[in-house]
């Protein structure tokens, strides 16, 4: 399988060494031959992430407790993860930096870059939308919306705000495949309504609301807030008020845990 980077200008082609269609359909775009846990996946794009550093650095092999440490896990969690994956590395050497990568992209479905648009371009937006971080690592911001008449014409990183109305038309002509809600919460509903009707399946949600979306179509929400109670909770526990054990009430649990946070309950 040739692994297509796609638009990401900083980062290095790869081929995958693993012929086409073995064993690595896991969680692909197409769907999973092989179920990954969900907090499998979200470690995978932690692993992604120190793998490309290692790239960029010139590394060929790493070890499982290097690749584990980096990435905040303890080795034995890594190697159940990557077997997930169809992944083993070579005992006494390591894994294969280049071949891991192209593994890792295939499942998580970023062998093609994600054009993304972003709805509201208010304190939140406009920071996300200036952030280059995202199109290096495959999501470059291909559109951006808001409704103020202050904003709509100006530019961002290169790319002009357009009025929400046009949300079908521009997210079809620029192929925007994830959607990102950072406008009030009375008007994420509509907003994500308008990403939907567009053909947006994936969407990231800012807005304190909960999205009613049809079946097909993905949402993420992040709420920074309920990291910090989370965050709140590990620090309390450490200085003993509150029980070791037993359920939390008046938190909400997160959609997903972090690694490090599976690591540190
Ligand atoms: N999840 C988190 O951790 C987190 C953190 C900060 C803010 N937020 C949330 O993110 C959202 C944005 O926060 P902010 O501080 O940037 O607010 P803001 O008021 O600065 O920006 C909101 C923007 O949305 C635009 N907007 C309003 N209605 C719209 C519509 N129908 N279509 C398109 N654009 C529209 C506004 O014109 C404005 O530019 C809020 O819902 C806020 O609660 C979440």
């Amino acid at each position: 399988m040739t692994v297509d980077r796609g638009t990401r200008p900083t980062r290095r082609a790869v081929p995958s060494t693993r012929p086409p269609g073995e064993g690595l359909a896991t969680a692909d775009a197409g769907g999973a031959a092989r179920p990954v846990p969900a907090a499998t996946v979200a470690r995978l794009a932690v692993y992604l992430r120190v793998l490309t550093t290692l790239l960029d650095e010139g590394r060929t092999v790493v070890s499982s407790e290097e690749l584990a440490a980096a990435a905040g896990v303890n080795s034995a969690k890594l190697r159940k993860d990557l077997s997930h994956i169809g992944s083993s590395g070579v005992r006494g050497v390591g894994y294969e930096v280049s071949r891991l990568t192209a593994e890792v992209e295939a499942t998580l479905g970023l062998t093609q870059p994600h054009a993304v648009a972003l709805v509201g371009v208010g304190n939140l937006g406009h920071a996300l939308a200036g952030y280059g971080g995202f199109a290096q690592r495959g999501f470059p911001v291909a559109a951006l919306f808001d409704v103020d008449p202050a904003l709509v014409g100006t530019e961002i990183g290169g790319v002009e705000v357009v009025h929400a109305s046009e949300i079908p038309r521009v997210c079809a002509e620029r192929g925007v495949t994830i959607g990102v809600v950072a406008t009030p919460a009375r008007a994420a509903q509509e907003v994500c309504d308008h990403l939907v009707a567009a053909g947006v399946r994936s969407i990231l949600n800012f807005a304190p609301t909960v999205l009613a979306v049809p079946a097909g179509v993905e949402v993420r929400k992040v709420d920074l807030a309920v990291e910090m109670q989370v965050l709140s909770f590990h620090v309390a526990r450490r200085h003993g008020s509150v029980p070791a054990a037993g359920p939390v009430t008046g938190t909400t649990a997160p959609t997903a845990p972090t690694p490090r946070e599976a690591v540190t309950r």
